[in-house]
């Protein structure tokens, strides 16, 4: 029980009925999961307006409701009714409260930008670890305590869910978290409130312009992680090979450690040396250098492990124990996973969902690939609309065979985000019709990929990498890319 006055005390709140002086168990923001005594906040969201439900919860026994909007409710003069500006910011303000503050007793790594972060994360975390550290991971492909592994509903959860799920962290003696913080999460304000010590930012390329107004938008949510970084105990870990850094510097307050492989930088990689399995270079960390042999391929993996370096650094790891982070992690699922069932082509799975990262690996597999390269791909059903005909137009360009196929859909016709992609194949490939082929059923294009490589070649499976499930109009089904290239493998030796 919380005292429902002190929870709220950071607000600038209006009391429509009842009384502050009450005591709540606990905050809820969806109806169907109130419990007694809760603090019901309604969400004026994208598809429902929490207000709506707000009878629901209160028979579900909350006591108590934050709005941001006048309210009709059934005749319960005991509720107390609180009203602030926005509920959303509310909702961030008072489940840190509720939690008492847990983020300011963990160092927080952020980690942003359209792509790399799970990687990121993933080699941060392992450098934490090495260095002796209890870590909790939050992410897309699952959310960590020390070893013990959670579920990931998404890539950032709300802020409630962040909150409690910190407040764990803590009682289990966690000193260290590394997170992916989505754009979503900076604009629905899922972070605010979150104390971080260390923020990453990747790289910015179009993606989830569906959400975005512009990319400028999209841009100034990234930003919004590096405003937070306020005294010089902060650190801002910036690619500054990205063409809108500037924009991440200039929003930060905080220390800055900049990386790059074209410029003069903080961090540098030299001597990059990639192949199919690995890369290794030299890294120079201001006045130190220290060659890396890492388990990731691609120039892209050369970037997401300067940003660890950095993250290293700044919460004074050694240059040793950092080694040794990065070069235990062995790959992270679904991201240049490779399926080997003895066959003499590749077959690779890639989480790769956005015309810059299409580009990365498919350019990463030009390098080292001696036959074609057969690329298999969709887009999400549900999302940015405008990079599917871009990442038509890539895999046109890079790849010598583009089986375009099915992603998840979610509620849309998988025929017309085909048809998306095939606008941006069809303008780089005026005529030659027989550089691509549409196989809308997953499974069938995977197969058909695999049944028509030679020795040699490379077939691509890319944009659900990790994903063990495939998301249609009216059910989610069990699918994993890795397991059905392995058994159309096997099929295929079979015959
Ligand atoms: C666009 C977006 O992010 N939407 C999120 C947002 O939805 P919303 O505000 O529209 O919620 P809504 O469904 O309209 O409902 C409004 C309110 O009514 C409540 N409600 C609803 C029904 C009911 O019966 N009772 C009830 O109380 C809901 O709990 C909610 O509080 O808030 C919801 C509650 O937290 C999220 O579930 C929902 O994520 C949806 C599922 C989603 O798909 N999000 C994706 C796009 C996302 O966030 N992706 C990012 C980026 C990934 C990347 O890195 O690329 C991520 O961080 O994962
Ligand atoms: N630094 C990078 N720059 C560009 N592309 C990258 C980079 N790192 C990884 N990729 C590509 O992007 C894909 C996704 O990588 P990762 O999961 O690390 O990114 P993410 O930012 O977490 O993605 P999401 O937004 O879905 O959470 C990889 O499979 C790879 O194809
Ligand atoms: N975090 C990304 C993941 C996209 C993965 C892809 N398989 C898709 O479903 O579009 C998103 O929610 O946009
Ligand atoms: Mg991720």
């Amino acid at each position: 029980m919380k005292e429902l006055s002190r929870i709220i005390t950071e607000l600038d709140y209006k009391v429509l009925q009842g009384s502050v002086d009450r005591e709540i168990t606990g905050i809820e923001y969806d109806s169907r999961e109130v419990e007694a005594d809760n603090l019901f906040v309604c969400i004026s969201g994208f598809t429902h307006d929490g207000h709506d439900y707000i009878n629901e919860a209160i028979e579900a026994g909350a006591t108590a409701v934050l709005v941001e909007k006048e309210v009709e409710l059934n005749e319960c003069n005991e509720i107390t009714v609180i009203m602030i500006r926005d509920t959303r910011q509310g909702l961030a303000m008072i489940s840190s409260a509720f939690y008492d503050y847990p983020s300011q007793k963990l160092k927080v790594i952020g980690v942003t930008g359209t792509n790399g972060k799970t990687t990121t994360t993933y080699l941060t975390e392992s450098i934490l670890k090495t260095a002796g550290h209890k870590v909790g991971l939050i992410g897309t492909i699952k959310n960590k305590i020390d070893d013990e592994k959670f579920k990931s509903q998404r890539t950032t959860p709300e802020s409630l869910d962040l909150q409690a799920f910190f407040a764990r962290m803590v009682e289990e003696d966690v000193t260290h978290v590394v997170m992916e913080v989505s754009s979503h999460a900076l604009a629905l304000n899922r972070v605010d409130k979150i104390d971080f010590d260390v923020a990453i930012f990747t790289n910015i390329t179009q993606d989830h312009l569906d959400f975005h107004d512009s990319f400028n938008d999209y841009l100034n949510a990234k930003a919004k992680l590096f405003t937070g970084l306020d005294d010089e105990d902060k650190t801002a870990i910036i690619n500054i090979d990205d063409p809108n850094s500037d924009k991440i510097l200039s929003a930060s307050n905080g220390s800055v450690i900049t990386y790059s492989i074209e410029k003069d930088a903080n961090l540098k990689a030299k001597d990059i040396t990639i192949s199919p399995i690995g890369v290794n270079f030299l890294a120079e960390a201001f006045e130190e250098k220290v060659n890396l042999d890492l388990n990731l391929t691609g120039l892209f993996n050369v970037y997401n492990t300067l940003a660890a370096l950095g993250a290293g650094i700044s919460l004074n790891i050694t240059l040793d124990d950092i080694q040794q982070g990065l070069e235990e992690v062995q790959g992270v699922a679904g991201r240049f996973e490779i399926v080997d069932e003895g066959q003499d082509f590749g077959v690779i799975v890639d989480y790769a969902h956005t015309p810059d990262s299409l580009q990365n690996i498919l350019e990463t597999a030009e390098d080292f690939v001696e036959g074609r390269v057969i690329v298999v791909f969709g887009c999400g059903g549900d999302r940015d609309k405008s990079k599917r005909p871009i990442m038509g137009q890539v895999a046109t360009r890079l790849a010598d065979f583009s089986i375009i196929t099915s992603d998840n859909p979610r509620s849309e016709e998988p025929e017309d985000i085909i048809n998306d992609i095939e606008l941006g194949v069809k303008e780089i490939n005026k005529k030659v019709e027989e550089d691509y082929v549409i196989i809308q059923d997953r499974a069938e294009a995977i197969n058909y990929g695999i049944e028509t490589a030679r020795t040699g070649d490379l077939v691509f499976i890319v944009g659900k990498g990790h994903e063990t499930y495939q998301i249609l109009k009216d059910k989610t089904i069990s699918f994993d890319d890795r397991q059905v290239a392995r058994e159309a493998l096997d099929k295929n030796r079979g015959e």
